[in-house]
């Protein structure tokens, strides 16, 4: 699988702040990379700067194995497509007329616009003005923007945003889709664990201008570390009876917390608790959330 995109010690300074610090991504073809961190840590300008939009204090940035410059960059981005911050349209013109304009604008031909229409499921309401469309059909209006001239690449901020549940629902589907139907590789910001979650294959997480992840989401899942969940009828004694094993636990919400350990080991201490009269009545194994990893590797918590 080759790189679609990678940056190398990408940096942004704005006034005497760097916001974007050293960041090495990788997105490669054929993805949906989740950017996810918390507010103000960087997506957007860093997006900004793959987009040429904002340019780069320091750092290199290539696109389809290529050094992004300001003389190829027309050329690069030509196969780009973009949704950044809502998209302003022309609200007394339908959907179709403002596709057509964007699409002229691209140089792209007009019967690219009934495709896009049909991909974000617009096509029944193309003669609406797009001052009466939802704030759902405006975000895919936007989406259809995007894909008209069927980039490779799809840079995506927060498109969700200001979307109600169905709206996101929608979204997330339709994104989910274009990696497959149509080839594309998608790069995508969020500040919703949640959405990352369920929307990519790849995660970068960036938090105060660093990039602390990177990898599949399986990997992302596989970080989080089970623990077995006993419950006695004496937490304070069981606590002591384990410290002079050398087992050491926590207590949180009436539970004793312990680190995995080898169902043989696991049964003996069940059983010297037993053996010194204490009670047990639940044993669980547990998981920690994504969330708390999030917690871990951004010091932010998370928003679901
Ligand atoms: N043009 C600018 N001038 C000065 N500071 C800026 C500018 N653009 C962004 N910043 C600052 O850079 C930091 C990163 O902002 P950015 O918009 O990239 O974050 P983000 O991760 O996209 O967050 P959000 O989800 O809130 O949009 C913020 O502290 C922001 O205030």
């Amino acid at each position: 699988m080759s790189d679609i995109i990678t940056t190398t010690g990408l940096c942004k300074q704005y006034g005497k702040v760097l916001r974007v610090k050293d960041l090495d991504l990788k997105v490669q073809e054929g993805v949906v990379y989740g950017f996810l961190g918390p507010n103000g840590a960087g997506k957007s300008t860093t997006m900004k700067m793959i987009l040429g939009l904002a340019r780069p204090t320091a750092g290199t940035i290539a696109v389809f194995g290529k050094e992004v410059n300001s003389r190829n960059r027309l050329s690069i981005l030509k196969d780009v497509g973009s949704l950044i911050e809502s998209p302003s349209y022309y609200g007394h013109l339908t959907g179709a007329e403002n596709l057509r304009i964007i699409s002229t604008l691209k140089g792209v031909q007009d019967k690219d616009i009934d495709r896009v229409l049909q991909i974000v499921r617009l096509e029944n309401h193309k003669e609406k003005k797009v001052g009466q469309y939802s704030m759902g059909m405006k975000q895919r209006l936007g989406l259809a923007c995007a894909l008209l001239g069927n980039p490779k690449l799809l840079i995506l901020d927060e498109p969700t945003n200001g979307l109600d549940p169905a709206g996101i629902q929608e979204m997330r589907e339709l994104i989910c889709s274009l990696p497959q139907q149509y080839g594309m590789t998608v790069m995508v910001s969020s500040h919703l664990l949640s959405e990352i979650d369920q929307m990519a294959t790849n995660v970068g997480i960036i938090s105060r201008g660093e990039l602390v992840f990177q990898d599949s989401l399986s990997t992302l899942h596989e970080k989080s570390r089970p623990s077995i969940a006993v419950r006695t009828l004496n937490n304070e004694a069981a606590v002591k009876i384990l410290d002079e094993q050398g087992v050491s636990c926590r207590t949180q919400d009436g539970y004793l917390l312990l680190s995995k350990l080898a169902d043989n080991e696991l049964a003996g201490y069940i059983s010297l608790l037993f053996d010194r009269h204490i009670g047990v009545v639940r044993i669980e194994e547990r998981r920690e959330s994504l969330e708390d990893i999030f917690l871990e590797l951004t010091g932010t918590a998370v928003s679901l």
